[in-house]
């Protein structure tokens, strides 16, 4: 019985949790946008309430009225306009807008209502206190109104789901809202529906959780309401029943172990209870389960200035740091801990800026470093030098562990598994012993010898910073620098072109741990003395939105961000000194990040408007370079033999059957064609060849071994390459450094030192063989241009390009000449005639074009259906009849099928026309 209790303010606190976890999931399933904003939304909700009751003595039920559902359906739509317009942005920008509201919301609630603990803001139950016994346990009306009030709305919804043509509708836009268009129910409406559903959830849970808490505090009321995304996690973020139930099970999970684990290491457990669940749900469940719905492509880079200008810039710099302590006398400290920080962005955007991954974790890499630095330079005596280096290194473990959910899941999924672990590191960690201390004591950072005073200590962070600074500077334009803009671009086009992108992956995570934790170390060592409070979760996602704000390219992103948020709110000058000047900064960077999310339906809206310069103006896609008809001559070796042998494939997502039966040979120095109309399967059968899907059953076989276990890179490795009818090319990049990716990403491969460099004789061999593969493509005049920004032809003769650089004997082409003018196609038949020839290369060509098929195949491989129907010379192909049908369909192709299952004991597509047509 003494249980009971637990359970019952569990299920009380589960079933708000659930409440706004279903309101979360809702908009996720119906939009692709995660709202790390809706926390917010309930304390905003909790805030209003507060107000209109407390401040303005109006009756709860008008207050809870405005609160949720005046509020709710408010802010849905601005988070539905949000959405909608970050439809097609990349995942670092989605993540920024809604981390952006949450900062704004968290930053400004605190100057109004102020943060500090002096304030106590405290809402009355407004719902029934009713007290009844059951046995010994008191329970109050409330607990039982709202366990109700969640409940019935969570059944509610699914319901609307289930029964409902809305519901229906809701659920068709997470499937396919071109669909929906077509079926004339508007997908706008039923999103904005949805928002608003999801947002007035949010705020009941806000008004309802709000007398619970003994105080209102907008930085634990967003954290507690964020505890939605444990529960979300449990529903595995689109099953609405689910979620309330891990809703319910976090709820009277953390009221159990509340009662279980009073102090030491456990006493953390529950608080840390919904992220921990968040982490391991983000760690083990099947990653098919966890499909993303956008990809992470990478920011628009500003243009880089010229190294003249930079280096002018970047002496200026030197000469302003080293007159600091000067003109500042007072603000010295300050300073070098804006140096701290600028390694600290430059770490952060290594991650975010370079390989367009998300990191909200990069505060616990600080406090990593700081706790390391003391308890080894004062606890056990090691140098200082040495114990800088120490604490640098302890955080690259910490990094591969992050590094885990970024090889499973990538995207959203590991901006959630790392706001999960930070927050799970100040529950859980930073009283033990190790690191802060149980009695928030702090811990004392000493500075080396010599360097003690506040001005000498600040010179060698000038000094430390700025090599710091040009190491970083080395890396991002070093191979590793180069491999991870390729990944972000296209992590498919990377790992076919030989490269393993878990290996760049893990790399830049350990990278970027290293110097935060170096970084952190450093900062610690100029306060002197830090806490845990230093180290608030809430940071890490105030640094990782000014990471993405801030403008310039590296360096100068890091050095602007440094000194706006750190810096600048101590210059005597430009503020007056108060506790809310840093939040102002911090509501202009959230302001800033909301414009990101907002600009393109800026822009749309714009484009509408009847004023001419307001449209926005295309950049005309560059004509096609004159193609020269000069003879191509491919200089480079002949490759070694081998083949690709596929038998017995059969490829199927869920009930449909793609490929089934396929039997393919593609020997080197041969061009096999594998033709059939749309749907028919010869994109499934490329992808199961270069391992991008896995076949249910059948071999691939790559020079007489099984290829089945190797994964993209390996068997790129190995000697095949590949192109893509969605072009995989590294849009960001110029056309010469696409191409010499083809060349260095195998190069590369899977071991981590040739991923962070290049000998210089390597260097070389891949300039040599871009050189030669420009030529050969005739890309001379295009090779400086960047190739998000070339017409469709000219991509697709880069990528062709690109892989002709790559060390393959075996080349995989998919539609290589849809978008190729007549001129370009011809010239591309020559090149490959050419490639075969002189180097013995093996190509298996996807063509839709039955003249280049026919010029340049010794063989032809014809599939339809999934189904093997034919195989033969090319013009045996074009003679066939059930090639003809194929292609034309309907009743004449279903009676060469029949005949076709009739004769089983011949294997698919070998029967002759004869033998179909007796
Ligand atoms: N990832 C996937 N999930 C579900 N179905 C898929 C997937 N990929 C392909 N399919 C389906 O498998 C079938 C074969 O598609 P595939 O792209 O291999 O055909 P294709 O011959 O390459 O067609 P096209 O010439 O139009 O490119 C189609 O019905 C397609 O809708």
């Amino acid at each position: 019985m003494e249980l009971l209790p637990y359970l019952i303010a569990g299920l009380v606190t589960g079933s708000i949790y659930g409440l706004t976890a279903t309101g979360l999931v809702l908009t996720y399933k119906t939009s692709a946008v995660f709202n790390f904003g809706h926390g917010a939304t309930a304390a905003v909700a909790a805030f209003l309430y507060y107000s209109l009751t407390v401040t303005h003595g109006m009756s709860w039920p008008l207050a809870a009225v405005i609160s949720v559902l005046v509020l709710g359906p408010v802010m849905g739509l601005g988070f539905e306009l949000l959405a909608r317009s970050l439809t097609d942005a990349p995942l670092v920008s989605r993540v920024t807008a809604t981390v952006g509201v949450l900062i704004v919301v968290q930053a400004a609630l605190g100057v109004a209502y102020g943060s500090g603990t002096g304030q106590l803001r405290q809402v009355e139950q407004f719902l029934p206190t009713h007290a009844f016994h059951v046995g010994d346990t008191i329970v109050r009306g409330y607990q039982l109104i709202i366990i109700a009030i969640t409940a019935i709305a969570a059944v509610s919804l699914w319901l609307f789901f289930r029964v409902t043509r809305t519901g229906v509708a809701m659920r068709a836009v997470v499937d396919n809202a071109d669909l929906l268009d077509l079926s004339g129910t508007d997908p706008v409406r039923v999103r904005r529906l949805a928002w608003m559903i999801g947002t007035s959830f949010a705020c009941a849970s806000g008004v309802l959780l709000a007398p619970l808490l003994a105080q209102l505090n907008a930085i634990n009321l967003t954290f507690m309401v964020v505890t939605a995304f444990g529960a979300a996690a449990i529903g595995g973020f689109t099953n609405i029943p689910m979620t309330y139930v891990g809703g319910l099970a976090i709820g009277i999970g953390q009221a159990l172990l509340t009662k279980y684990f009073t102090d030491g290491f456990g006493s953390g457990l529950a608080p840390a209870l919904p992220f921990l669940v968040l982490f391991v749900v983000l760690l083990v469940m099947p990653k098919r389960r966890l499909v993303e719905r956008q990809s992470a492509a990478r920011l628009a880079t500003a243009r880089r200035m010229p190294w003249p200008v930079q280096a002018v810039l970047g002496i200026a710099s030197l000469v302003v740091l080293l007159l600091v302590p000067s003109i500042f006398p007072d603000n010295v400290n300050d300073w070098s801990e804006g140096l701290a920080y600028m390694l600290v962005f430059l770490s952060l955007g290594l991650l975010v800026r370079t390989s367009g991954q998300v990191s909200l974790a990069h505060v616990s890499f600080m406090a990593i470093g700081a706790a390391a630095m003391s308890h080894l330079a004062v606890d056990h005596g090691v140098n200082w030098w040495v114990a800088m280096v120490l604490s640098a290194l302890i955080a690259v473990p910490i990094g591969v562990i992050l590094a885990i959910p970024a090889i499973r899941l990538s995207g959203l999924y590991l901006a959630l598994a790392t706001f999960g672990f930070g927050i799970l590191l100040q529950y859980m960690f930073y009283a033990e012993d190790y690191m802060f201390g149980s009695f928030g004591l702090g811990l004392t950072i000493p500075r080396p010898s010599g360097f003690e005073d506040d001005t000498s200590w600040y010179y060698l962070m000038v000094a430390l910073a700025a090599v710091t600074a040009l190491g970083m500077l080395a890396v991002t334009r070093s191979r590793l620098g180069r491999l991870l803009r390729s990944m972000t671009d296209s992590p498919t086009g990377l790992s076919t072109a030989g490269a393993s992108i878990n290996v760049t992956r893990v790399l830049v995570f350990c990278l970027s741990a290293f110097i935060a934790s170096g970084a952190g170390a450093l900062h610690a060592a100029t306060v002197t003395f830090v806490t845990g409070d230093n180290y608030q979760p809430i940071l890490s996602l105030i640094l990782f939105v000014t990471v993405v704000v801030s403008f310039g390219r590296d360096p100068w992103y890091a050095v602007i961000a440094a000194f706006v948020v750190v810096v600048l709110p101590t210059l005597p000058l430009v503020f007056t000194q108060s506790d809310n000047t840093s939040s102002y900064i911090t509501i202009i960077i959230g302001l800033l990040a909301l414009f990101i999310g907002y600009r393109p339906a800026m822009v749309a809206f714009a484009a509408r408007l009847p004023i001419p310069s307001f449209g926005v103006r295309r950049a005309a896609p560059e004509a096609a370079s004159e193609t020269p008809t000069a003879e191509v001559v491919s200089t480079r070796p002949a490759v070694r033999t081998g083949s690709l042998e596929v038998s017995g494939l059969r490829v199927q997502f869920g009930g449909l059957v793609a490929v089934d039966g396929v039997t393919i040979s593609a020997p080197t120095g041969r061009i096999t064609g594998l033709i059939g109309p749309n749907g028919a399967g010869k994109t499934t059968t490329f992808n199961a060849c270069s391992g991008l899907n896995r076949p249910t059953t059948g071999t691939v076989v790559l020079d007489g071994s099984d290829a089945g276990r190797l994964g993209p890179s390996a068997r790129a490795r190995k000697g095949l390459g590949r192109t893509f009818q969605q072009m995989e090319l590294f849009d960001s990049m110029t056309v010469r450094e696409n191409i010499a990716m083809g060349a260095e990403a195998s190069r590369a491969g899977a071991n981590p030192f040739s991923h962070l460099m290049a000998s210089r004789s390597a260097s070389q061999e891949v300039a040599t063989i871009t050189a030669e593969s420009i030529a050969l493509c005739g890309l001379e005049d295009i090779a400086h241009r960047t190739v998000g920004a070339l017409s469709t032809g000219q991509r697709r003769l880069v990528e062709i390009a690109r892989c002709l650089a790559g060390p393959f004997h075996l080349l995989l082409l998919d539609e290589p000449s849809s978008g190729l003018d007549r001129v370009e196609t011809e010239r591309f038949a020559e090149v490959l005639t050419r490639v075969v020839e002189d180097r013995g290369v093996g190509i298996l060509i996807v063509e839709h074009d039955m003249s280049l098929v026919t010029s340049i195949c010794d063989y032809v491989y014809v599939l339809d259906f999934g189904k093997p129907v034919f195989e033969g010379t090319a013009s045996e192909v074009m003679a066939a009849p059930i090639v003809k049908a194929a292609y034309l369909g309907g009743d004449e192709l279903e009676a060469e099928l029949d005949v076709l299952e009739a004769t089983t004991d011949t294997r698919p597509g070998s029967p002759t026309p004869e033998e179909v047509h007796p």
